[in-house]
């Protein structure tokens, strides 16, 4: 592949959707940068000196309100055409999370019009973490999504599994499947199906990763894929791909910040409490002084640094579902915002006592933090699980951090105390 030539453009409506599709991107021998919101002009010349494969737009778009979602991610796309991207790839969740109102169908038609495309297909399947269509149905881990956790997801809960059903009610388009059986007689049938498909969106059966190398290979001419990050592994490996270069370490304290409610989180945080300095969010506090909260936890935090340098320190707002607070209290903000603005507030206060390197679960919360600490790009370095990977990035202050954006539902149970280890 050229160098400075951008092929693959990304728009991703979630922070930790990005850099899951970078990691796969990056798996294939992409070199991949992660812009963190639609990149200026001036991000666009960095971008094309730099000699990107593939850019990944990230935006916080996924319980965005429609237009505000459609308008972000049609900048976005806007900006990697000028970048010379010749296909684009809308990241949306390997789950499916769209609110009742849904972002995901809106978006993929303004991005389908604006590319003049008239079909896409729809792959959320992405099998390394569980996920796979099954005759039109998404799967998390051999249950049915609506089976599934996801279920009492705090903004975005599933309580269906048609993946079809899930998009019919977001967009004006039609929408068919395709089945696993077609998929499995092979790229000419699979096209075929595609093309003869009574629908805009084609939502395709992928159960392992031969069959999104299949589904990669057939829609290699589209202008649009749609799906979760799994489709990006289907791609051949880029057979002269350089080496990557070791991302650099930022040096100072660590810290992990999870917003995030998802149960392999809750999990990731029961193990890390053996571990680790902990405070738990408290939601009464956070609305009676929430910067004073802010201000104790920074005290604590640094505290802990001094006493044990170099061991990271978790601040997390939900260890059991029992946490979650359905509607706030009459004339009170909602839960979600508190614990977003709590945790940017601690990712720059933390900042400020010296932290650099943080691990945030959630992928509104990654948004929240990343957008506090003012990080533009981000470029990867080693993958700590399935879409998962350490980042470098520079502040508009000049700092520099080590950052990993995890998806609330990936990772190893291990993954807040073991994943430093890359960064040694
Ligand atoms: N106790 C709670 N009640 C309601 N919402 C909460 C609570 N704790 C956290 N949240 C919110 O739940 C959302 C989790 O979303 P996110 O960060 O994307 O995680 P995930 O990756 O698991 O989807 C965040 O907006 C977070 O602020
Ligand atoms: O596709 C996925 O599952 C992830 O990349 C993703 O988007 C997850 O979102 P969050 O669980 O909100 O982090």
């Amino acid at each position: 592949m050229a160098a400075g030539l951008v092929r693959w453009g990304g728009v991703a409506d979630d922070f930790t959707g990005a850099t899951d599709l970078a990691t796969n991107w990056v798996a294939r021998g992409l070199r991949t940068s992660v812009t963190l919101g639609v990149p200026s002009d001036e991000e666009l010349a960095d971008l094309r000196l730099a000699g990107m494969d593939a850019v990944v737009v990230a935006l916080k778009t996924r319980t965005a309100p429609v237009r505000e979602a459609v308008t972000q991610s049609v900048a976005a796309l806007d900006a990697l055409r000028r970048l010379g991207c010749s296909r684009f790839y809308d990241k949306y969740c390997s789950t499916f999370d769209s609110t009742p109102r849904g972002n995901i169908g809106p978006v993929a038609d303004a991005l389908l019009a604006q590319l003049g495309a008239d079909k896409a297909v729809v792959v959320p399947s992405f099998p390394a973490t569980g996920r796979t269509v099954y005759q039109g149905h998404l799967f998390v881990g051999g249950q049915l999504l609506s089976d599934s956790s996801m279920r009492h997801h705090p903004l975005t809960p599933m309580t269906r599994s048609d993946v079809a059903e899930l998009l019919r009610p977001q967009t004006r388009h039609a929408v068919a499947t395709v089945p696993l059986q077609v998929v499995r007689a092979g790229a000419a049938a699979l096209r075929a199906a595609i093309d003869a498909a009574d629908g805009t969106y084609v939502v395709v059966d992928a159960v392992d990763e031969s069959d999104l190398a299949v589904i990669a290979e057939v829609t290699a001419g589209d202008p649009l894929v749609t799906g979760g990050s799994g489709l990006a592994l289907g791609l051949p490996a880029v057979a002269d791909a350089p080496a990557t270069a070791a991302m650099p370490v930022a040096a100072g304290h660590r810290a992990v910040l999870a917003g995030s409610a998802s149960s392999a989180t809750r999990g990731q945080i029961a193990h890390a409490r053996e571990h680790l300095a902990h405070r738990k969010l408290d939601l009464a506090a956070l609305r009676a002084d929430l910067p004073g909260e802010v201000e104790r936890l920074t005290a604590w935090a640094t505290e802990c640094w001094t006493r044990s340098p170099g061991e990271p320190v978790l601040v997390y707002a939900v260890d059991s579902l029992e946490d979650l607070e359905a509607a706030p209290p009459a004339g009170q903000r909602p839960a979600a915002e508190l614990i977003e603005e709590a945790l940017a507030g601690c990712a720059t206060a933390f900042a400020a006592a010296g932290a650099r390197q943080f691990l945030v679960a959630g992928g509104e919360t990654s948004g929240s933090v990343v957008q506090a600490l003012d990080v533009r790009r981000l470029e990867l370095g080693p993958a700590l699980a399935p879409g998962v990977s350490w980042a470098h990035g520079t502040a508009g202050d000049g700092r520099a951090y080590n950052l990993a954006l995890k998806s609330g539902n990936f990772g190893h149970q291990d993954i807040f105390t073991a994943g430093w280890q890359a960064l040694a």
